[in-house]
């Protein structure tokens, strides 16, 4: 039986939004993948735990956006108690030698990538999928990950087309899906409810 090509989308989904959904829909059409799972994190190691929403309501909140049969809400960052993606993905790979793994992240985190511990290790375990975000093209195709991995970039053989065997080309390796432009963020939306909750009070 060949392998499940999975895609993980890490997040702290507080709250989950319809650019998650988006890229999500697209990693499965373009990368040809069977399904995406959505690894709530229980803290980004570089984020605050100010205004970190509870776990178990971002866990729920996800699962209200997801609304997919391909799309899978996880907790195993939580039931492993490790939110370093480093760490995190040699256990993952473990625990389901059935997947091929794929990473899924925004433009936004290509650029603070260098920041994340043992980066470099990340990009020697998964292929890694990068999807344009309004506001972060320029930086990322031109930060220091894009520059230093410039040779292990692939690309489809025609702009939109899918890339069926990334799943399973050896890392490093890395492709930067353009069509995406969804403006929503977690942050814009926590900042509507705080206004729209001042308002009311
Ligand atoms: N609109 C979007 N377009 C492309 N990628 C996105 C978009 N929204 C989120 N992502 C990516 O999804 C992953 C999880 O994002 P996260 O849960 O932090 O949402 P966020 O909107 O970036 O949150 P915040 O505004 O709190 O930083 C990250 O890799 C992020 O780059
Ligand atoms: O491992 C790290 O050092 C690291 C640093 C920053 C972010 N991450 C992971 O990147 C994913 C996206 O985080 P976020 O908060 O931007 O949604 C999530 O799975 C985080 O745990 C991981």
């Amino acid at each position: 039986m060949r392998p499940r090509k999975i895609g993980i989308l890490g997040g702290s989904f507080n709250p989950a939004h319809q650019g998650h959904r988006d890229i999500s829909l697209t990693a499965l059409r373009l990368l040809a993948l069977d399904e995406v799972w959505w690894l709530v994190s229980p803290q980004n190691p570089l984020k605050t735990s100010d205004g970190m929403g509870d776990f178990r309501d971002r866990m729920a909140g996800a699962k209200k956006i997801a609304k997919h049969p391909n799309i899978k809400v996880s907790d195993f960052e939580t039931r492993i108690n490790e939110p370093r993606t480093a760490k995190m993905l040699p256990k993952l790979i473990e625990s389901y030698p059935d997947c091929q793994f794929v990473w899924l992240m925004g433009a936004d985190n290509l650029v603070q990538f260098p920041k994340w511990y043992r980066w470099e290790n990340i990009m020697d375990t998964v292929p890694i999928a990068v999807f344009n975000r309004p506001g972060y093209t320029y930086q990322a195709l031109n930060g220091p990950i894009a520059q230093k991995f410039r040779e292990y970039r692939l690309f489809p053989a025609a702009e939109g087309k899918p890339i069926p065997h990334f799943a399973s080309s050896p890392p490093p390796c890395w492709v930067f899906v353009s069509q995406t432009a969804h403006k929503i963020s977690s942050t814009h939306i926590r900042n509507f409810r705080d206004r729209a909750g001042n308002t009311c009070s």
